[in-house]
């Protein structure tokens, strides 16, 4: 059986001497947390910047993405607004974790250390465009926004009736 492949090496910089490095929390998982460095308290629908106390040092053609952790989201309804963060390879400075309370009753409280998110380092490709007057066909073709049917009834003052009907897309099955 595989058993994976080398881990790569990334540069890290402590910017607060208390942070601990980011680490793994099990074999297989896919990124490793972050925490912040300031405790903060968000009401319900407000957002903030905080900030992790790391900067890293990416090789070339690789990225890293700030991710959600899903326990804060279930838990307190924290949510990233810009999910997935992207920190790019040429970036030095510190990494920052932009949250919102989607809570609508409830306030969020972070303290110092506190994991906030976590950090998944990808390759990524880099891309050269070439301009054309014409797309070669394809199956989809421009269809898509819910081109596959099932469209969830969304509530609103046109004649809506207050509820996003997620299961719509069992209609019809
Ligand atoms: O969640 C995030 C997202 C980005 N960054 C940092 C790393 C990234 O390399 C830089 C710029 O991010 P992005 O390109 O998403 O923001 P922008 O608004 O386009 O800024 P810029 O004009 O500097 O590219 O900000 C973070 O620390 N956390
Ligand atoms: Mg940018």
């Amino acid at each position: 059986m595989s058993q994976g492949r080398n881990p790569v090496d990334v540069l890290l910089r402590r910017l607060d001497p208390e942070v601990p490095v980011p680490s793994y929390g099990h074999p297989g998982d896919a990124g490793v947390d972050l925490v912040t460095t300031v405790a903060a308290e968000l009401a319900p629908g407000e957002r903030t910047v905080l900030p992790t106390g790391v900067s890293i040092a990416l090789p070339d053609g690789y990225a890293a993405f700030v991710h959600p952790r899903s326990g804060l989201a279930a838990r307190c309804g924290l949510a990233l607004v810009n999910a997935p963060g992207t920190v790019d390879a040429g970036y030095r400075g510190e990494i920052k974790v932009i949250v919102v309370n989607l809570d609508p009753r409830e306030s969020v409280r972070f303290e110092r250390f506190d994991r906030i998110a976590q950090l998944v380092v990808q390759q990524v490709e880099k891309v050269r465009f070439h301009e054309v007057a014409e797309l070669p066909g394809s199956a989809r073709a421009e269809g898509g926004f819910g081109s596959t049917g099932g469209h969830a009834a969304v509530g609103g003052p046109t004649g809506g009736n207050g509820y996003a009907a997620v299961g719509a897309d069992r209609e019809g099955q």
